[in-house]
Protein backbone atom coordinates (compact mmCIF):
# COMPACT_ATOMS: atom_id res chain seq x y z
CA UNK A 1 0.00 0.00 0.00
CA UNK A 2 1.18 3.41 -0.77
CA UNK A 3 3.09 5.39 1.66
CA UNK A 4 1.49 8.40 2.98
CA UNK A 5 3.83 9.96 5.27
CA UNK A 6 7.38 8.80 6.08
CA UNK A 7 9.38 10.31 9.04
CA UNK A 8 13.45 9.42 9.91
CA UNK A 9 14.92 10.55 13.32
CA UNK A 10 12.32 12.47 14.16
CA UNK A 11 13.10 14.35 17.70
CA UNK A 12 11.32 16.23 20.55
CA UNK A 13 12.80 17.97 23.47
CA UNK A 14 11.53 20.46 25.97
CA UNK A 15 14.22 22.39 27.30
CA UNK A 16 17.18 19.71 28.06
CA UNK A 17 14.76 16.90 28.19
CA UNK A 18 14.97 14.63 25.71
CA UNK A 19 11.06 13.03 25.42
CA UNK A 20 11.69 10.68 22.26
CA UNK A 21 14.11 10.17 19.52
CA UNK A 22 11.96 8.11 16.64
CA UNK A 23 14.21 5.90 14.03
CA UNK A 24 11.43 5.96 11.20
CA UNK A 25 7.82 6.25 11.51
CA UNK A 26 5.79 5.07 8.06
CA UNK A 27 1.96 5.41 7.97
CA UNK A 28 0.61 4.00 4.99
CA UNK A 29 -2.66 5.19 3.20
CA UNK A 30 -5.70 3.93 4.36
CA UNK A 31 -4.65 2.00 7.39
CA UNK A 32 -5.77 2.63 11.01
CA UNK A 33 -2.92 2.67 13.93
CA UNK A 34 -3.22 3.08 17.54
CA UNK A 35 -0.52 4.75 19.49
CA UNK A 36 -0.18 3.32 22.86
CA UNK A 37 2.40 3.86 25.61
CA UNK A 38 2.57 4.82 29.23
CA UNK A 39 1.24 7.97 30.67
CA UNK A 40 3.70 10.64 29.15
CA UNK A 41 5.78 8.78 27.25
CA UNK A 42 4.82 11.42 23.94
CA UNK A 43 1.77 10.33 22.57
CA UNK A 44 -0.41 13.57 22.71
CA UNK A 45 3.03 15.63 21.69
CA UNK A 46 3.69 12.94 18.74
CA UNK A 47 0.39 13.49 17.05
CA UNK A 48 0.18 17.42 17.75
CA UNK A 49 3.72 17.59 15.80
CA UNK A 50 2.11 15.19 13.15
CA UNK A 51 -0.46 18.18 13.17
CA UNK A 52 2.21 21.20 12.97
CA UNK A 53 1.12 22.21 16.38
CA UNK A 54 4.59 21.00 18.64
CA UNK A 55 7.74 21.76 16.57
CA UNK A 56 10.29 18.94 16.10
CA UNK A 57 13.12 18.07 14.66
CA UNK A 58 13.85 15.68 11.82
CA UNK A 59 16.38 14.27 9.14
CA UNK A 60 13.79 13.52 6.74
CA UNK A 61 9.92 13.79 5.88
CA UNK A 62 8.58 12.79 2.94
CA UNK A 63 4.44 13.23 2.61
CA UNK A 64 3.18 11.81 -0.49
CA UNK A 65 6.35 11.33 -2.35
CA UNK A 66 7.22 14.64 -1.85
CA UNK A 67 10.44 15.54 0.41
CA UNK A 68 9.29 18.68 2.98
CA UNK A 69 10.78 19.98 5.77
CA UNK A 70 8.92 19.96 8.82
CA UNK A 71 9.90 23.78 9.98
CA UNK A 72 7.71 25.59 8.79
CA UNK A 73 5.34 23.30 8.80
CA UNK A 74 4.42 22.35 5.33
CA UNK A 75 1.18 23.26 3.92
CA UNK A 76 0.24 20.25 2.12
CA UNK A 77 0.93 18.46 5.48
CA UNK A 78 -1.33 21.18 6.80
CA UNK A 79 -4.31 21.16 4.52
CA UNK A 80 -4.56 17.03 4.84
CA UNK A 81 -4.39 16.43 8.44
CA UNK A 82 -6.31 16.88 10.83
CA UNK A 83 -6.01 16.61 15.01
CA UNK A 84 -9.29 15.41 16.96
CA UNK A 85 -8.42 16.86 20.53
CA UNK A 86 -9.58 14.67 23.53
CA UNK A 87 -11.92 17.51 24.88
CA UNK A 88 -13.42 18.96 21.65
CA UNK A 89 -13.09 23.32 21.56
CA UNK A 90 -16.60 24.46 19.90
CA UNK A 91 -18.16 27.42 19.38
CA UNK A 92 -21.42 27.98 21.24
CA UNK A 93 -23.73 28.55 18.01
CA UNK A 94 -25.23 24.98 17.01
CA UNK A 95 -24.08 21.40 16.33
CA UNK A 96 -24.47 22.35 12.59
CA UNK A 97 -22.63 25.28 12.45
CA UNK A 98 -19.34 23.62 14.13
CA UNK A 99 -19.62 20.62 11.95
CA UNK A 100 -19.80 22.38 8.62
CA UNK A 101 -17.12 25.45 9.62
CA UNK A 102 -14.31 23.91 8.36
CA UNK A 103 -16.18 23.34 5.02
CA UNK A 104 -17.17 27.27 4.90
CA UNK A 105 -14.00 28.15 5.66
CA UNK A 106 -12.51 26.45 2.58
CA UNK A 107 -15.19 28.18 0.21
CA UNK A 108 -17.49 25.85 -0.49
CA UNK A 109 -20.81 26.73 -1.59
CA UNK A 110 -23.33 27.09 1.42
CA UNK A 111 -25.66 23.70 -0.60
CA UNK A 112 -22.65 21.63 -0.75
CA UNK A 113 -22.00 22.42 2.95
CA UNK A 114 -25.30 21.95 4.36
CA UNK A 115 -25.17 18.32 2.46
CA UNK A 116 -21.97 17.62 3.61
CA UNK A 117 -22.90 18.26 7.57
CA UNK A 118 -26.14 16.42 6.66
CA UNK A 119 -24.33 13.29 5.73
CA UNK A 120 -21.79 13.51 8.74
CA UNK A 121 -24.24 13.89 11.52
CA UNK A 122 -26.15 10.91 9.59
CA UNK A 123 -22.96 8.97 10.18
CA UNK A 124 -22.40 9.92 13.52
CA UNK A 125 -25.63 9.66 15.09
CA UNK A 126 -26.19 12.90 15.51
CA UNK A 127 -29.17 14.38 13.36
CA UNK A 128 -31.18 15.15 16.21
CA UNK A 129 -28.89 17.57 17.76
CA UNK A 130 -28.63 19.64 14.88
CA UNK A 131 -29.18 22.37 16.24
CA UNK A 132 -28.55 21.79 19.67
CA UNK A 133 -26.01 24.44 21.39
CA UNK A 134 -22.80 22.44 22.14
CA UNK A 135 -22.44 23.54 25.91
CA UNK A 136 -25.21 21.68 26.45
CA UNK A 137 -24.04 18.42 25.31
CA UNK A 138 -22.20 15.47 26.96
CA UNK A 139 -18.85 14.55 26.91
CA UNK A 140 -19.64 11.29 23.98
CA UNK A 141 -21.93 13.39 21.93
CA UNK A 142 -19.06 15.91 21.62
CA UNK A 143 -16.72 13.40 20.60
CA UNK A 144 -19.16 11.95 17.83
CA UNK A 145 -19.79 15.81 16.62
CA UNK A 146 -15.70 16.37 16.68
CA UNK A 147 -15.35 13.61 14.59
CA UNK A 148 -18.26 14.27 12.05
CA UNK A 149 -16.45 17.59 12.30
CA UNK A 150 -13.00 16.22 11.16
CA UNK A 151 -14.41 13.95 8.60
CA UNK A 152 -16.30 16.53 6.44
CA UNK A 153 -12.71 17.61 5.56
CA UNK A 154 -11.93 14.35 4.38
CA UNK A 155 -8.18 14.09 5.54
CA UNK A 156 -5.55 11.74 4.15
CA UNK A 157 -4.46 11.27 7.69
CA UNK A 158 -6.50 11.93 11.24
CA UNK A 159 -5.22 12.65 14.47
CA UNK A 160 -7.04 10.97 17.46
CA UNK A 161 -6.30 11.73 20.82
CA UNK A 162 -7.74 9.51 23.20
CA UNK A 163 -11.07 9.25 21.28
CA UNK A 164 -12.52 7.31 24.28
CA UNK A 165 -11.21 8.78 27.36
CA UNK A 166 -13.45 9.59 29.92
CA UNK A 167 -16.57 7.98 28.10
CA UNK A 168 -18.19 5.16 29.38
CA UNK A 169 -21.31 2.51 28.40
CA UNK A 170 -23.20 3.64 25.17
CA UNK A 171 -21.08 6.36 24.86
CA UNK A 172 -17.88 4.69 24.30
CA UNK A 173 -19.29 1.88 22.78
CA UNK A 174 -20.54 4.84 20.27
CA UNK A 175 -17.44 6.28 19.34
CA UNK A 176 -15.68 3.33 19.09
CA UNK A 177 -18.17 2.28 16.13
CA UNK A 178 -17.31 5.31 14.10
CA UNK A 179 -13.54 4.61 13.70
CA UNK A 180 -13.27 1.76 11.31
CA UNK A 181 -15.27 4.06 8.63
CA UNK A 182 -13.00 6.32 9.01
CA UNK A 183 -10.39 4.73 7.00
CA UNK A 184 -13.18 3.76 4.15
CA UNK A 185 -12.26 6.62 1.85
CA UNK A 186 -8.63 6.22 1.74
CA UNK A 187 -7.80 8.07 4.40
CA UNK A 188 -5.73 7.36 7.38
CA UNK A 189 -5.76 7.44 11.58
CA UNK A 190 -3.61 7.59 14.08
CA UNK A 191 -5.24 7.04 17.73
CA UNK A 192 -3.63 7.99 20.89
CA UNK A 193 -5.12 5.44 23.82
CA UNK A 194 -4.98 2.95 26.66
CA UNK A 195 -8.64 1.54 25.23
CA UNK A 196 -8.10 -1.66 24.91
CA UNK A 197 -11.34 -1.99 22.79
CA UNK A 198 -9.80 0.66 20.52
CA UNK A 199 -6.62 -1.29 20.15
CA UNK A 200 -7.98 -4.38 19.42
CA UNK A 201 -10.36 -3.33 16.39
CA UNK A 202 -9.53 -5.29 13.44
CA UNK A 203 -6.96 -4.61 11.03
CA UNK A 204 -5.73 -2.15 13.51
CA UNK A 205 -1.55 -1.72 13.55
CA UNK A 206 0.11 -0.68 17.22
CA UNK A 207 2.76 2.18 17.64
CA UNK A 208 3.87 1.88 20.83
CA UNK A 209 5.96 4.66 22.38
CA UNK A 210 8.34 3.30 25.19
CA UNK A 211 11.29 4.84 26.66
CA UNK A 212 11.70 7.25 24.13
CA UNK A 213 11.49 4.73 20.85
CA UNK A 214 8.74 3.68 18.66
CA UNK A 215 7.97 0.37 18.67
CA UNK A 216 5.68 -0.42 15.38
CA UNK A 217 4.18 -3.52 15.45
CA UNK A 218 1.36 -5.37 13.06
CA UNK A 219 -1.74 -7.30 14.76
CA UNK A 220 -2.33 -10.88 13.90
CA UNK A 221 -6.16 -10.16 13.23
CA UNK A 222 -6.48 -8.55 9.69
CA UNK A 223 -9.70 -7.38 7.90
CA UNK A 224 -10.43 -8.73 4.65
N1 LIG B 1 4.85 22.27 26.43
C1 LIG B 1 5.51 21.41 27.21
N2 LIG B 1 6.60 21.80 27.91
C2 LIG B 1 7.28 20.94 28.69
N3 LIG B 1 6.96 19.63 28.84
C3 LIG B 1 5.89 19.19 28.17
C4 LIG B 1 5.10 20.05 27.32
N4 LIG B 1 4.10 19.30 26.77
C5 LIG B 1 4.25 18.07 27.27
N5 LIG B 1 5.30 17.99 28.10
C6 LIG B 1 5.76 16.81 28.82
O1 LIG B 1 6.05 15.78 27.88
C7 LIG B 1 5.68 14.52 28.41
C8 LIG B 1 4.77 13.82 27.43
O2 LIG B 1 3.49 14.43 27.44
P1 LIG B 1 2.31 13.87 26.54
O3 LIG B 1 1.09 14.63 26.92
O4 LIG B 1 2.73 13.89 25.12
O5 LIG B 1 2.23 12.36 27.03
P2 LIG B 1 1.12 11.24 26.76
O6 LIG B 1 1.88 9.99 26.41
O7 LIG B 1 0.13 11.74 25.78
O8 LIG B 1 0.49 11.10 28.20
P3 LIG B 1 -0.99 10.65 28.70
O9 LIG B 1 -1.13 9.19 28.38
O10 LIG B 1 -0.95 10.90 30.17
O11 LIG B 1 -1.98 11.53 27.98
C9 LIG B 1 5.06 14.77 29.77
O12 LIG B 1 6.02 14.54 30.76
C10 LIG B 1 4.69 16.24 29.73
O13 LIG B 1 4.74 16.83 30.99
Amino acid sequence: MRILLSIHQLKKQFGERQLFEIEHLTIRQASAYVLTGLNGTGKSTLLRILAGLEPAQASEVVFLDQSLALAPYPSSMRAAIVYVHQHPVMFSTSVAHNIGYGLVARGLPKAEVARHVDEAMEWAGVSHLRDSKPLTLSGGEKQRIALARAKVLEPKLLLLDEPTANLDGAAREQVIALIPSLVKNGGSVVMACHDRDLIALPGVERLKLRDGRLQARQQRVRVA
